[in-house]
C-alpha cells in the first residue's frame, strides 16, 4: 500500500488530503501537525476549518485511509509521499522583511524528513515557495543522507477557499515540477498517478521544478492584479458616472479577457494574495528586475488604496466623523462561505474606522467573537505563523463588540458597512432595518450585494463601490 503524509493541517492539507484519500482507497494518507488542538479538531465532529462538502469527505474515509495525527516523525518515516504544506508566511525581520517569504517552517520539516527517514522517499512542496526554494529543500534533505534517496517535486495548489471541495474534485490542472533527470521523471509519474485516479490526464501539466515555482506566484498575481485593475477602474466610475457592474459587464465579454475575476470589491483580502505577491516582488528585486518588482508592487498599493477610500467615504459622508458614532460591520471574513480572517479587508477598515474613534458592531455568521478581537490586536503579517506562536488571549476593545444577528449589529447604528457578501445580506429586511437605525441611516456596500435603488427607495443614503453617487455623496470628497 502507498503511503502518504502530509505535514501541515490546514487549510490546504487538510482539505487536500480529505480528497486524495476518498479519490485514492488504496492509499493510505496521514495528515500531520505540530499544533495538537487542531488535529483534536479534525478528529472531532468540529473540523478545525469551515469549508462546503468537507465535512463530508472526511466523515466518508476518517479512521479507514485517513488519519490525523500529532505523531509527525512517526508518519514521516513510514511515507513514501511526503507532502509539505506548512505556513509561509511574510519576514517581518532581517532581510527582506515585509516582502520575503519566511522559510523558517519549510526548512524545519526539512530537516525533521532528513533526520527520521529509514527509506527512499519523494517530497512534495505543496506550500507556495519562492522560485528556486526546491534547490535549498534539496540540499538539505541531501546533506543529511544516510544513503536515502530524495526527489523533489513542486506541485502547487490552486484551490480557493469556500470552493476548495469543488476545485479540488474538478481542478482546472493540477500542475507538477520536477528535475529534468530519470528519477525527477520517475517521481513526477508517480505523483501523477495519484493525481490520475480522478483527474483527466490532460489536465495534469508537468513542467521544471522552477516553473511549476514560478507559475503559482504568477497565477495568484495575475488574480490580484484583475481584482487591482476593476478596482482602480471602480474609482473612476465614482468619478465620471459610469457603473463598475456594466464596464465589468462589457469588458468580460470579450473572450480574450473573460467575465471572472472582475468584481469590484473593498479590495481583495484573503491568506496568498498580498503575501505572494510581496514575495515576488521581493525575487524580482534580488534579480535586478526593479522595473518588474515596481509593477506588480502596484497591485498591492491599489488595494490598499481601495480599503482607505473605503474608509474615508464613510467618514466624509458622515459629515466628516465617526467619533462615538455605532457603526454596524456585516461580515468580517475575507469572502462568503469561509470563516477565515487572514488579510480580510474588514481589519483595515474597522482598524481605520476605530482610528476615527467609531463605535462597532460586527457581526459575521462564521467568525467568532475571539478571532475578530485577536485580528484587530495584532501586527501585520503575525498571523501567518502557527497557532501556538500567536499571542493567547485576544486584547479586549471597548470600541468594539461582536453579535450574533445581523440585526442586533444594526439597531440604533447610524452607518452600516457590508465587508463579506454572505448571501444572507441581500436578503435583509431592510425596512426593518432601517426602522431601526439613526437617521439619516447610511449604508456603505463594499461588495456590491445590496440592491441600491430598493434601499434609496427605502431612504437609505447608499454607497456603492464603483456605482453612480447617490446626491448625498456627490459634493463629498472621495478622498477625505
Ligand atoms: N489557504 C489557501 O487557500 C491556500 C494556501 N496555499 C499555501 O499553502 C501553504 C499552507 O497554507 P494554509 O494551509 O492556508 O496554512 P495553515 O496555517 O492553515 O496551515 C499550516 C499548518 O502547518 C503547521 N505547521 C507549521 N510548521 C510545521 C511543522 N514543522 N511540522 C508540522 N506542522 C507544521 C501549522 O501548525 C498549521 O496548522 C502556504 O504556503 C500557502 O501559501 C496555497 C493555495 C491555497
Ligand atoms: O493561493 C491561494 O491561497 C489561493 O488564492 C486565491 O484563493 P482565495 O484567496 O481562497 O479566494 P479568491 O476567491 O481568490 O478571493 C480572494 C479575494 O479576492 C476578492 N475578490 C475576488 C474576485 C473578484 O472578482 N473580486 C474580489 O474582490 C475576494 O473577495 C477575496 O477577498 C486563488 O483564487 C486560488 O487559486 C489560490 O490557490
Amino acid at each position: 500500500m502507498v503511503k502518504i503524509c502530509c505535514i501541515g493541517a490546514g487549510y490546504v492539507g487538510g482539505p487536500t488530503m480529505a480528497v486524495i484519500a476518498l479519490k485514492c482507497p488504496e492509499i493510505e494518507v496521514v495528515v500531520v501537525d505540530i499544533a495538537a488542538p487542531r488535529i483534536n479538531a479534525w478528529n472531532s465532529d468540529h473540523l478545525p476549518i469551515y469549508e462546503p462538502g468537507l465535512d463530508d469527505v472526511v466523515k466518508q474515509c476518517r479512521g479507514k485511509n485517513l488519519f490525523f495525527s500529532t505523531d509527525v516523525e512517526k508518519h514521516v518515516a513510514e511515507a513514501d509521499i511526503v507532502f509539505v504544506s506548512v505556513n509561509t508566511p511574510t519576514k517581518t525581520q532581517g532581510l527582506g522583511a515585509g516582502k520575503a517569504a519566511d522559510l523558517t517552517y519549510w526548512e524545519s520539516a526539512a530537516r525533521m524528513i532528513a533526520d527520521v527517514s529509514k527509506s527512499d522517499k519523494i517530497v512534495v512542496e505543496k506550500s507556495t515557495v519562492p522560485v528556486k526554494t526546491a534547490e535549498a529543500i534539496e540540499r538539505i534533505l541531501t546533506h543529511n543522507r544516510k544513503g536515502i534517496n530524495f526527489t523533489i517535486l513542486s506541485n502547487p495548489e490552486f484551490l480557493a477557499e469556500g470552493t476548495a471541495i469543488a476545485d479540488l474534485f474538478k481542478p482546472d490542472r493540477v500542475l507538477i515540477g520536477g528535475r529534468e533527470t530519470p528519477e525527477g521523471q520517475k517521481a513526477i509519474h508517480s505523483l501523477k498517478s495519484v493525481y490520475a485516479h480522478w483527474v483527466p490526464e490532460d489536465r495534469i501539466l508537468c513542467t521544471n521544478l522552477w516553473s511549476a515555482e514560478l507559475s503559482k506566484l504568477a497565477a495568484n498575481a495575475f488574480l490580484a492584479q484583475r481584482i487591482s485593475s476593476v478596482n482602480a477602474m471602480s474609482a473612476l466610475c465614482e468619478a465620471t458616472g459610469a457603473d463598475v457592474s456594466q464596464v465589468s459587464h462589457s469588458i468580460g465579454t470579450d473572450s480574450r479577457i473573460g467575465p471572472k475575476f472582475l468584481n469590484a470589491s473593498v479590495g481583495f483580502g484573503g491568506s496568498c494574495f498580498q503575501k505572494d505577491i510581496l514575495n515576488l516582488v521581493y525575487i524580482c528585486e534580488c534579480n535586478g528586475l526593479p522595473e518588474v518588482a515596481n509593477y506588480w508592487k502596484q497591485v498591492i498599493k491599489v488595494n490598499d488604496y481601495q480599503k482607505m477610500r473605503f474608509v474615508n467615504r464613510v467618514v466624509s459622508s458622515m459629515f466628516n466623523t465617526v467619533s462615538g458614532k455605532k457603526i454596524a460591520v456585516l461580515g468580517f471574513a475575507f469572502k462568503k462561505d469561509t470563516g477565515d480572517t487572514r488579510e480580510t479587508p474588514a481589519i483595515d477598515v474597522c482598524k481605520g474606522l476605530l482610528g476615527d474613534k467609531a463605535k462597532l458592531s460586527i457581526y459575521d455568521p462564521q467568525v467568532t467573537e475571539d478571532q475578530i478581537m485577536r485580528d484587530l490586536a495584532m501586527k501585520k503579517f503575525d498571523w501567518d505563523h502557527p497557532a501556538h506562536l500567536q499571542p493567547l488571549s485576544p486584547t479586549s476593545n471597548k470600541q468594539v463588540s461582536v453579535v450574533w444577528d445581523a440585526y442586533e449589529a444594526i439597531k440604533d447604528a447610524h452607518g452600516i458597512c457590508v465587508m463579506t457578501e454572505w448571501d444572507e445580506f441581500k436578503n435583509l429586511d431592510y425596512q426593518k432595518v432601517y426602522d431601526s437605525m439613526q437617521k439619516p441611516a447610511f449604508i456603505f456596500d463594499g461588495r456590491n450585494v445590496v440592491d441600491v435603488n430598493k434601499l434609496r427607495e427605502i431612504g437609505f443614503i447608499v454607497y456603492s463601490i464603483g456605482k453612480p453617487l447617490d446626491s448625498w455623496l456627490k459634493d463629498m470628497p472621495a478622498v477625505a
